[in-house]
């Protein structure tokens, strides 16, 4: 088997698990993610939701923080939760700041030098751990949708978006909905894929929704009117706008009073994904 089992605990019938695998796509370097299988899965394959964490968070944030399991056993959903970048790379200033780097993979695949043997998270999340999850654990490969908060919202919505027909759906909290545009992204784009913004807007959600050709895609998200980072770094009305000119995504964009960027928000909206994605799986 090609993964460890690094811990295991009961909950709501099924399990949380966290393994361990070697990445090649990530240079050889050793990753964790965390997974939630369902009683059902026991019995049969079943559908499976990846959630992709935001700056900072390794694959326990949401496993711990977000009560998803709850409802996901109820509807008897896997749920994957990967980390957030390569850990372990041992690259001159990646663990300098929290918002590149360590924790910050930004889900792209890096084109600079420094940065493109191991920060391949693009490649990491869409196709070798889907590709390792579908061979190893009972999942049906080919009902999956995704789902994300901040940095993993954004690569929720582009990893949809630039894989038509992969996913059924594609839920998002906080997005950080137009990178190009605010300093978290720039600054990530500028080091993982250096200065030409032709290769930036391969990955940014409000460019890539305007040309996205394929199967209807469904799209879900909360903003939270409290969070801190809303109107400089997440930019959702950017996408929203750009989304309106294309009849091939449906997106719901809802706006949360008083809610912040914190867990607690994906708490108290987790069960609203989880139900928008069982419409769509
Ligand atoms: N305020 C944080 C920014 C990072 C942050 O808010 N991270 C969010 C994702 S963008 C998160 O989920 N943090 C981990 C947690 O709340 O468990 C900092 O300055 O370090």
């Amino acid at each position: 088997m090609a993964l460890n089992l690094v811990k295991q605990n009961k909950a709501f019938g099924g399990w949380v698990k966290q393994f361990s695998h070697t990445s090649k796509v990530l240079g050889d370097l050793e990753m964790k993610f965390s997974v939630f299988l369902p009683a059902q899965s026991e019995n049969s394959k079943v559908p499976v939701v990846y959630y992709l964490s935001g700056l900072t968070c390794t694959d326990e944030n949401f496993t711990t923080k977000a009560g998803a399991q709850r409802r996901a056993a109820e509807l008897g959903f896997a749920l994957v939760a990967p980390d957030t970048s390569p850990r372990g790379a041992n690259i001159e200033g990646e663990d300098e700041s929290y918002d590149f780097g360590s924790g910050a993979g930004f889900y792209v695949d890096a084109t600079t030098d420094k940065w493109k043997k191991n920060y391949n998270m693009y490649s990491y999340v869409t196709d070798e751990l889907p590709s390792l999850i579908a061979s190893e654990l009972p999942v049906d490969d080919s009902r999956k949708a995704v789902s994300g908060h901040s940095m993993g919202g954004h690569g929720s919505l582009i990893t949809a978006l630039k894989n038509p027909g992969m996913f059924k759906c594609a839920t998002a909290f906080a997005p950080i909905a137009n990178p190009m545009n605010c300093q978290w992204g720039q600054k990530a784009f500028t080091g993982y894929l250096g200065e030409d913004k032709s290769a930036w807007a391969k990955y940014d959600a409000s460019e890539l929704v305007k040309s996205y050709e394929g199967p209807q895609l469904p799209i879900f998200a909360d903003q939270g009117l409290a969070d801190n980072f809303y109107p400089d770094q997440l930019l959702s009305e950017n996408f929203i706008e750009a989304a309106k000119t294309n009849d091939k995504v449906d997106v719901e964009f809802r706006f949360q009073e008083g809610y912040d960027h914190s867990y607690y928000t994906m708490a108290t909206f987790i069960d609203d994904h989880l139900d928008f994605i069982a419409k769509h799986i």
